[in-house]
């Protein structure tokens, strides 16, 4: 196809040197590097494998063990999910109080808001993760803690359904704190912390956490006051353009912007180093290299692009398909116009290509994991359920009310999708050693992987992008919708 976009003729040479995948020994050092500085020592990553890069076990495990808990590199709540869950948006604990997330949905529920999010023309939902999650407790001093009325969202729209036979009063008493709910400080939450740039959409556990967010990311996406982008309207219109198409779009947004900031950042440190260039095509050379070095956590991850890999929607025709995978390029098009409105940086143009965008987004499409964290909500209707007698009887009194007024979504997970760096290099077994799941502790967005089996020292490391016990028709259809046609043993085993 030909390329709809200039900046991809512009830029032609540094784009395909940003693509050019990366010799072996240097994504294997890339990943050793990442090890230890996790202090991770019990898995390799090394690209000698079939199917290009692979995790290794550099120990044994025995069955059920923890093998590797991995923080996301850039991952979103699902838009349409925040209505449902107060989270944290950088590491994606639930944040406020049980019953300020309780309150907030009543709320919301009973104005009848909604989010405009039904036009997703298409998803990048990968493998599915089993999780339990109970809650925890990281109060926070000397910040801004937030008003609960803020915290009902700028984000969503108002229509005039009403469906909670709850009082109002009853509902603004869970909100402001006056009302409190037998038990629930049996279930802290951490304080939530809105964003330092005031946009009103961004909440956090911790300083820690909004620190960490607006500098990898937020600072230049921020519609608040403070915002670093060049103009908060064109943000807002590159928003709203992602919510009602696809908000995979705003993880793009996040991956330019994470690589635009770590580009600044390195340019800064090289400049304090070194104050003088003789020429400005030494200049450009040097640009180009710390263009590289901030985009070397996209270039080691397996990709695609976006438009060539996602899989031919059921209601498509393959006669139209030439006509679709064209639709799908001129969307991401439109999207990174709005983009490059609101965040363009001139040193960092390539990264404004199509190529690049399409890329990017194909690395979620081939690689992510659904972000999953349970909702205290849960714990807190059995803790309340699993009390002696009398206490029981009369907590029950109190709480039942609430979750009759909330029906059968009083427990919604969190959901998003997200890109782990070392889970992300684990290949896909219809009889793996391992799985994706979360445990009791596990009450964050961090990915978990636990061995399923016993593995030992040297052996792969592999996990099921889907249900390993389907039929070998119905996997390989499964997996060819991930964009690859699935080698394992056990399906050379079953082949016909
Ligand atoms: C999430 S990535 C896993 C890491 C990947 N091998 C890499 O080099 O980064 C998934 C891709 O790895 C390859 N792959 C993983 N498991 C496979 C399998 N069982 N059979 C064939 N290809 C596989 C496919 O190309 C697939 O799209």
């Amino acid at each position: 196809m030909k390329s709809i976009c200039p900046i991809d003729e512009l830029c032609a040479t540094q784009v395909a040197a940003l693509l050019q995948p990366p010799p072996p020994h240097l994504v294997e050092e890339y990943f050793e590097h990442l090890l230890t500085t996790k202090k991770c020592h019990a898995i390799k990553v090394k690209q000698n494998g079939e199917f290009g890069k692979g995790v290794y076990a550099n120990m044994d495990f025995r069955e059920e063990e923890l093998i590797l808990k991995d923080e996301i590199l850039l991952g979103h709540q699902h838009h349409s999910n925040k209505l449902d869950c107060l989270v944290c948006s950088y590491c994606f604990r639930f944040i406020g109080s049980i019953e300020l997330q309780l309150g907030r949905k009543l709320y919301l529920q009973n104005l009848g808001v909604s989010m405009d999010n039904e036009g997703d023309v298409a998803t990048s939902a990968h493998t599915s993760e089993d999780c339990c999650n109970t809650v925890s407790s990281d109060e926070e001093n000397d910040i801004s803690y937030v008003n609960n009325h803020e915290i009902m969202g700028d984000c969503v729209s108002f229509s005039s359904k009403t469906e909670v036979p709850l009082p109002q009063g009853v509902v603004e008493s869970l909100l402001n704190g006056e009302l409190k709910l037998p038990y629930s400080n049996k279930l802290p939450l951490p304080s939530a912390i809105s964003c330092p740039g005031e946009c009103g959409e961004g909440y956090y556990c911790s300083k820690l956490c909004a620190d960490f967010d607006w500098e990898s990311s937020h600072s230049l996406l921020c519609t608040g006051k403070t915002s670093e982008s060049l103009s908060r309207e064109a943000l807002s219109k590159f928003i709203q353009h992602a919510n009602e198409t696809n908000d995979i779009f705003l993880l793009a947004a996040k991956a330019i912007s994470f690589t635009t900031l770590r580009y600044r950042k390195l340019k800064s440190t090289r400049l304090k180093e070194q104050e003088k260039h003789t020429t400005s095509d030494e200049l450009d050379q040097s640009n180009l290299s710390l263009l590289l070095e901030a985009w070397k956590p996209m270039s080691v991850a397996y990709k695609r692009r976006w438009w060539d890999c996602i899989a031919l929607p059921d209601d498509i025709d393959c006669s139209d398909e030439v006509a679709f995978r064209m639709q799908i390029k001129e969307l991401a098009f439109t999207s990174l116009q709005l983009l490059k409105e609101a965040i363009f940086d001139k040193e960092c143009e390539p990264l404004f290509s199509l190529e690049i965008y399409g890329h990017i987004i194909g690395i979620f499409e081939l690689n992510n994991l659904d972000l999953v964290v349970e909702s205290p909500m849960e714990d807190y209707f059995s803790y309340i359920d699993g009390l002696p007698h009398p206490e029981k009887i009369q907590a029950g009194k109190i709480a039942r009310p609430f979750l009759e007024a909330l029906g059968d979504d009083y427990s919604v997970c969190c959901q998003g999708t997200a890109f782990y760096p070392l889970q992300s290099c684990i290949n896909h077994s219809c009889c793996p050693n391992a799985k994706a799941f979360k445990r009791e502790e596990d009450r964050d967005g961090q990915a978990t992987i636990i061995s399923a089996r016993p593995i030992c020292k040297g052996e792969e490391v592999t996990i099921s992008y889907i249900d390993e016990n389907l039929p070998f028709e119905v996997r390989q259809a499964l997996l060819a919708d991930y964009g690859f046609e699935c080698r394992c043993s056990k399906c050379l085993e079953e082949e016909p």
